[in-house]
């Protein structure tokens, strides 16, 4: 059997740290050398040594990272990979355009993938939508996304990626945003013409999706020349 991939989790305390950390302990062929947040209360937590983000430095040896964490944090994991040469699979949303331009440039040096929504519905609704938006000219496009009400970034980045998506097949989206309760994450995609409407729609009802997505990923960059990966590119 091969060897565990030994991960560096960046954002371990939040939503998607908590999900990536309990599906390494169940299996998915990682283990969990460092699980960084912005503070820590304890060293380790169920056998998961745990770090503050102002001991990023020290961390110990991993074989790839992955962060969900929030666009002020993405800086100091970016630089660290690159520092020792190790790949990054990040599902960070709202960096700037600063931040994509810094991963453009790192894919020089490490292997990367960055993905607005890591499951595999939303990968193969990049296509309907350009799909449809190439079938259906002069048709309006609209964009809604719905999420927890604790989500800090509008629109979510998978309805920002969704949109260049329409934009490639020649649409002009609109977006809006919900965010309410705990909805985990629901995108419509609607061209409306007149007298009908074609509606796209995917829901997210649990995150082990998005985490079991990113893990893939993350295990399927060691090894790879350096590069600006898509999702699609790591699929089996
Ligand atoms: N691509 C995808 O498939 C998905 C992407 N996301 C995106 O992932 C990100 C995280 O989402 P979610 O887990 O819900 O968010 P949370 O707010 O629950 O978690 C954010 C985590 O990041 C940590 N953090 C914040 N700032 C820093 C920093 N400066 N340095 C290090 N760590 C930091 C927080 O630390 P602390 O715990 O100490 O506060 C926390 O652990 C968001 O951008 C979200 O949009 C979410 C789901 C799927
Ligand atoms: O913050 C979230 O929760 C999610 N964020 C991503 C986004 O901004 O698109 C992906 C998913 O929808 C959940």
């Amino acid at each position: 059997m091969d060897a565990p991939t030994r991960l560096l989790i960046h954002g371990a305390g939040g939503r998607m740290g908590q999900a990536l950390q309990r599906l390494c302990r169940e299996g998915e062929g990682c283990e969990v050398v460092a699980a960084v947040s912005r503070r820590v209360e304890s060293r380790v937590v169920d056998g998961i040594p745990q770090f503050a983000a102002s001991e990023l430095a020290g961390v110990p040896e991993y074989d790839a990272a992955v962060d969900f964490s929030l666009p002020e944090g993405f800086d100091a994991i970016l630089d660290l990979c690159l520092q020792r040469g190790k790949p990054l699979a990040s599902g960070t949303t709202g960096l700037s355009s600063g931040q994509q331009s810094a991963l453009d440039a790192a894919a020089m040096r490490i292997p990367l993938v960055w993905a607005s929504n890591f499951s595999l519905g939303v990968a193969v609704l990049h296509d309907l939508v350009e799909r449809a938006a190439r079938a259906l000219p002069g048709w309006d496009c609209d964009i809604v996304e719905a999420h927890h009400a604790r989500k800090l970034d509008a629109p979510s980045g998978t309805a920002l990626t969704l949109g260049m998506a329409a934009g490639e097949g020649g649409a002009t989206p609109r977006y809006a945003s919900i965010r309410a309760g705990d909805i985990v994450g629901e995108h419509l995609v609607q061209f409306s013409g007149i007298g009908e409407r074609v509606e796209l729609v995917h829901r997210a009802t649990n995150r082990d999706i998005f985490a079991r997505g990113a893990l893939h990923a993350a295990r399927a960059l060691v090894g790879r020349e350096p590069g600006r990966y898509r999702v699609r590119d790591l699929l089996d």
